[in-house]
């Protein structure tokens, strides 16, 4: 496989070019387990681990590889290889790490379309879809949404829920599909360009990774069988993997997540709402929060029934979540610089009473 197929570009050439890189490999992150990653070079695929200089001194997860990201190698045996750099990334899909407070979790890195897979049956929920595309808008990756096994409901059934969506979502692409009758798959396949990223996301057991051996002709990933009792499927994809389709689009696959916790420091929020913030612009005052001014434009257009009511309750949900992620990153921060302080000082100590 060439680098190009993989999704090289003349941008990462050029920056190899200008850090003087080329006494390393260059490969594509294609899986990740704990500490260990699968580089995929022209030259086929390397173990890989990160050299000890940059894991210690990492200050973030956005220090540290993920699947999708391109880095420089130095390979150190036949099939073994160690990550010294990381190439600028053109997009990071993240979401909150789960139990660790002002934490990011990387999803997949160099990104241009989010997948976003929920199934009609019981997983479909729109609020988390809504999430979802603040996810991806926050992390300039283009969203499709994706409903799937659309054959466990009726024609009508799945009228009311396309109306549904359409009443709170504009402007996303939408397909439907099923991997049972095979129902939308040659419609999926027609957005998915040739050395363009695509990324799944969704919960567990809405279908992604048969939707990718389907799509792929091939049974990369372990699909769980059908349990009877919860019919959700069992939990199977345990880490991210990156695949290459035949027509030259470009998969990653990853984990069902049970919660998306916002972490936009940029405009997702505001992108996907964008009815709701355009209305914002009107309320009486600057710092207006939308819920008791006197004023408000949001609140009037609620009233008049002009914004989805549901879809207000989650906006402002999500900028509370937003509100509140920004301030725990900045107590995690100053917690480290104490901490990084204190080590200080105690090195001092210990010196000076030495002497
Ligand atoms: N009826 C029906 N079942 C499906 C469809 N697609 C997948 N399934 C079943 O749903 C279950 C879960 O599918 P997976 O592909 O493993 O789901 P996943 O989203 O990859 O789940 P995780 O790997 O846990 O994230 C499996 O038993 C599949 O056979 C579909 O279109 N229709
Ligand atoms: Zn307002």
């Amino acid at each position: 496989m060439t680098l190009v197929e993989l999704g090289y570009n003349s941008d990462l050439e050029q920056y190899r070019k200008d850090k003087k890189l080329d006494a390393f490999n260059v490969g594509r992150i294609i899986s990740e387990h704990k500490d260990r990653y699968v580089v995929k070079t022209d030259a086929g695929e390397f173990d890989s681990e990160l050299i000890g200089n940059l894991r210690y001194t990492a200050e973030s997860r956005h220090d540290l590889p993920a699947v999708g990201d391109w880095v420089a190698i130095s390979e150190y045996d036949e099939d073994k290889a160690l990550i010294h750099s990381i190439y600028p990334r053109h997009s990071i899909i993240e979401r909150k790490a789960v139990g660790k407070p002002g934490q990011v979790q990387i999803i997949a890195t160099n990104i241009d379309y989010g997948l976003i897979v929920q199934s009609v049956n019981r997983d479909f929920n729109m609020n988390r879809l809504e999430r979802y595309l603040a996810i991806c808008n926050a992390s300039k990756v283009k969203p499709i949404v994706v409903l799937s096994k659309i054959d466990l409901i009726s024609e009508e059934e799945l009228k009311k829920l396309l109306y549904q969506i359409n009443e709170r979502i504009n402007g996303v692409p939408l397909i439907v599909i099923s991997n049972e009758s095979n129902v939308g798959l040659d419609k999926l396949e027609a957005v998915i360009n040739k050395g363009e990223t695509y990324c799944l996301l969704g919960s567990s057991g809405v279908g992604k990774s048969t939707l990718l051996n389907k799509i792929s002709g091939k049974e990369i990933m372990d699909t769980g069988a059908i349990s009877q009792s919860i019919d959700r499927g069992r939990h199977i994809t345990s880490h991210r993997e990156l695949v290459v389709l035949a027509n030259g689009g470009i998969l990653i696959d990853n984990p069902g997540m049970r919660e998306v916790g916002i972490t936009d420091s940029s405009s997702g929020i505001e992108i996907t709402f964008d009815d709701i913030v355009k209305l914002s612009n009107h309320c009486k005052f600057k710092d207006c929060t939308h819920t008791t001014e006197i004023g408000c434009a949001v609140v009037e257009a609620l009233e008049k029934g002009d914004i989805d009511h549901d879809s207000y309750e989650n906006y402002l949900k999500m900028e509370r979540e937003k509100v509140h992620f920004e301030s725990t990153v900045a107590q995690r921060r100053k917690k480290d610089k104490d901490f990084g302080k204190m080590i200080k000082q105690f090195k001092n100590q210990k010196y000076k009473g030495n002497t």
